[in-house]
């Protein structure tokens, strides 16, 4: 798992849930859930009609809820362009979210936009920004929107894929194992690492079926996912377990990591592990897989 270079800190992001926050009982819901990052939502899962009133329940459940348990709290706004979007802005200063996702992100002028305005408004580094990866043009334009988050005050630090709007506008069909996404999203990621941002991969629909979920997952990871977006309660253990550190992984990465602190290795930057050659770029993965398995480790006390 390469995930160099990173200019953020570590943050756990293997299950990350869109509530919608127009749905009175599932806001509720979403405060007892061991997710590691909640999307409250105000875009496409809220009806036009009801965006006013969805801003208001916000607003009234950021005030009230507890934001202790160590998870990240992100609002998605609607288009800044669009008739909602200054509405929503200013419930985000109401709120003051970990982070604002920025939907349908497609060239780095829709970055600039929400970051000078939330610079203006006095948010200093948080609101963080993430970026809704889900049109033609967002692929075309991926290297240069990415570039922003280290140009642009670093503010922007998640990208995260969104395949229902992608597959509309492009026609790609919908079929397991996503063979005709899988270079497109390929070229997310490699855009993200390059400008060391986070990458979630993209909702999968089905919430009744685990198994296709699983899977999905354990391609997402492979692939170099950091987690999944999810839509259902029931989607939250399937990607913790799938993006999480397994027993085997921790084991091989504390091997690593004692191999370069044994002294009859002091002073090598390449050593022998059981016949397989490891360098230090090895144990720098190793440690940041151990870093990660201590923050879970964390979240599961602080539950
Ligand atoms: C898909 C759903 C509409 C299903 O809802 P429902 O019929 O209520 O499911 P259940 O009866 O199985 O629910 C069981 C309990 O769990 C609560 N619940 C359900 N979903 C959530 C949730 N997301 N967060 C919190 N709690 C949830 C129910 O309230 C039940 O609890 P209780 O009421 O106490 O009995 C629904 O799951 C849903 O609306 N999901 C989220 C939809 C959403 O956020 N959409 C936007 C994100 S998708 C996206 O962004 C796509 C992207 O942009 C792209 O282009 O790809
Ligand atoms: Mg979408």
């Amino acid at each position: 798992m390469n995930r160099t270079p990173h200019h953020h800190p570590l943050r756990l992001r293997r299950s990350v849930l869109s509530v919608p926050a127009a749905n009175a009982r599932a806001l509720a819901k979403s405060a007892s859930l061991d997710c590691d990052a909640i999307i409250f939502d105000l875009e496409d899962s809220v009806l036009p009609e009801k965006k006013a009133e969805a801003r208001e329940a916000l607003v009234a459940h950021f005030a009230a809820f507890d934001r202790s348990v160590g998870r990240e709290h992100v609002i998605r706004i609607n288009a800044l362009s669009g008739p909602d979007g200054a509405a929503d802005l200013e419930a985000v200063l109401a709120c003051m979210p970990d982070a604002v996702l920025l939907p349908k992100v497609s060239e780095p002028q829709d970055i600039l936009t929400a970051a000078d305005w939330l610079s203006e408004a006095g948010a200093d580094e948080t609101p963080r920004l993430w970026a809704m990866i889900e049109t033609a043009a967002a692929l075309l334009n991926i290297g240069a929107i990415a570039e922003t988050g280290r140009t642009h005050g670093g503010r922007l630090d998640c990208f995260v894929v969104g395949l229902n709007d992608l597959r509309k506008e492009t026609g790609i069909a919908d079929v397991a194992g996503r063979p005709y996404l899988v270079p497109l999203l390929m070229q997310v990621i490699v855009a993200a690492r390059a400008s060391g941002l986070d990458v979630v991969d993209s909702v999968f629909n089905d919430f009744a079926d685990s198994e296709g979920l699983a899977a999905e997952c354990r391609q997402g990871r492979l692939m170099g996912f950091d987690g999944k977006m999810l839509i259902h309660p029931a989607q939250i253990d399937v990607a913790n377990e799938a993006f999480g550190v397994d027993e085997g992984d921790a084991a091989e990465a504390l091997a690593i990591v004692s191999a370069f602190s044994a002294p009859e290795n002091a002073g090598r930057g390449v050593v022998n592990l059981r016949g397989r050659m490891v360098e230090k770029l090895h144990a720098e993965q190793a440690e940041r897989l151990l870093a990660k398995a201590d923050l879970i480790n964390e979240r599961k006390k602080r539950r």
